[in-house]
């Protein structure tokens, strides 16, 4: 794993090189999937048969055997271990619960004039989420996806994800079960985001879609934005730790390792001031990996994307974490409220040594979908408001065409448009 210094003259040059890896962009992945969402869209099912037979060796025959009933979903949850059961409840609660918060409401106001002008908010009609399923499905991604959806009023939820059965299967399917989703294809990859972008004979096309997937995923869900909305494009994960030393260093390398063993591309990444504690972080790292079932994965990950940077105090610890803008921000220190003032970028914030990343990856509350890839400068947690449009109302008294009239006449006739014109004069009143 690197080790930086934060006062060293090439330390912004190392940074950028690091923080410039993005897994979700190749030309070579573009121009296939380009190729296979051009085959759904002209041959619908039997071109998505014919690629989930392909890349996920399936050997299905008819659409039907790739849709699975609300009747199964139950049974799948009914199967869980009645602990597996509850822990999918509680997490649940707590998801919906945080994001209620977050459902807005129309609004509006009358001016002067008695001109009424406002905002209507309105869920989408229907919405595509996409639950990886490639090398792990995950049950906590179901919920993230499918509850802020279910929250804003979406009627209609759409799930897709290449299950490969058994028990993990039942745990995905159950929490769909649980989290209210309409219909499910066991599909992926490119394949399934054109099904959802276009439709097919038997996927029904739908407005929005969400979630994050592999590089093939991220290159499809870019190449329909436009036909469809999406949420962002989601990169592998990342952390970074900001710590004042006072932690325990077997906490910090655990919580390094929690995303850097989703894969050998996720980013991990400790800030301190405290030279000598990064040595405790360090040794505890080395101490821990040969322990972990996943320590192939986190030793490539800490070697491609991880780094152990020394600052000069904490508030320079804060620049450069603004600067990395990271998909999870732990502040390990005894005071992370006057810390969490100073981030301005960063998709979540995980505030005191007690708060572990990986509780917000299941069952805090807040959303675990977020923006990766330094994307945390300009876009915000998957909420309820992705599943929601806004429209602007506006409804002009006759006091009001009459003043707003003149102003629109003027600027009209400045544009050079003179229908624009004629329309706000007609309702000026002339007496
Ligand atoms: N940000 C998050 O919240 C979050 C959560 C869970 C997973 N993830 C990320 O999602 C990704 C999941 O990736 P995954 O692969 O396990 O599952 P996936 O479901 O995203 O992708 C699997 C699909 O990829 C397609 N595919 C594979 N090889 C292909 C090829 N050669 N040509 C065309 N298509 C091909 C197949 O159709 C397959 O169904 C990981 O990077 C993981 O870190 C992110
Ligand atoms: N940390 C991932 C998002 O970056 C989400 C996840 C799902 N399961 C465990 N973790
Ligand atoms: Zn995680």
């Amino acid at each position: 794993m690197r080790k930086l210094n934060s006062s060293d003259s090439n330390f912004y040059s190392s940074l950028d090189e690091l923080l410039s890896f993005d897994a979700t962009l190749s030309p070579e992945i573009e121009s296939r999937v380009a190729a296979i969402l051009a085959d759904i869209k002209s041959r619908g099912d039997a071109a998505v048969i014919e690629y989930t037979n392909r890349f996920d060796r399936r050997e299905v025959k008819e659409i039907g055997e790739l849709e699975v009933s609300q009747e199964e979903l139950k049974a799948a949850f009914d199967r869980l271990p009645s602990h597996e059961q509850q822990a999918l409840q509680t997490a649940c609660e707590r998801v919906r619960k945080y994001h209620q918060h977050q459902k807005q409401a129309s609004w509006q106001y009358t001016d002067e004039d008695g001109t009424l002008l406002g905002q209507q908010i309105t869920p989408l009609d229907r919405v595509g989420i996409y639950v990886p399923g490639g090398t792990a499905a995950y049950p906590s991604s179901v919920l993230m996806n499918a509850i802020p959806a279910h929250v804003a009023g979406v009627p209609e939820i759409i799930m897709v994800s290449p299950l490969r059965g058994g028990a993990e299967q039942d745990r995905v399917m159950g929490a769909a079960w649980l989290a209210g989703v309409t219909r499910i294809f066991t599909i992926g990859g490119a394949q399934a985001v054109a099904a959802l972008a276009f439709g097919t004979e038997t996927i029904p096309a739908v407005d929005k879609i969400t979630g994050p997937g592999n590089a093939y995923v991220a290159a499809a869900k870019r190449q329909v934005f436009g036909q469809v909305g999406i949420d962002m494009v989601a990169g592998p994960s990342e952390i970074l730790v900001i710590c004042d030393g006072k932690t325990n260093p077997d906490w910090v390398a655990i919580d390094l390792f929690s995303q850097a063993e989703h894969d050998e591309v996720a980013q991990a990444i400790l800030l301190c001031p405290d030279e000598a504690y990064i040595t405790a972080v360090e040794q505890s790292i080395e101490k821990l990996l040969p322990e972990m079932p996943r320590a192939e994965i986190i030793r490539t990950s800490l070697k491609n994307r991880g780094a152990l940077i020394k600052v000069a105090d904490l508030d320079d610890a804060c620049a450069i974490a603004n600067r990395i803008a990271p998909e999870h921000l732990e502040l390990s220190v005894e005071e992370p409220t006057l810390l969490a003032a100073k981030i301005r970028h960063a998709g979540a914030i995980f505030m005191g040594a007690f708060t572990s990343e990986s509780l917000g990856d299941y069952c805090a509350g807040p959303n675990h979908v977020l923006p990766t890839a330094r994307s945390a400068r300009f876009s915000s947690p998957l909420g309820v408001y992705d599943f929601q449009k806004r429209s602007s109302l506006i409804c002009v008294s006759p006091d009001g065409a009459h003043a707003l009239g003149q102003v629109a006449d003027i600027l009209a006739t400045g544009e050079g448009l003179p229908a624009h014109a004629l329309a706000a004069r007609l309702r000026v009143r002339t007496e």
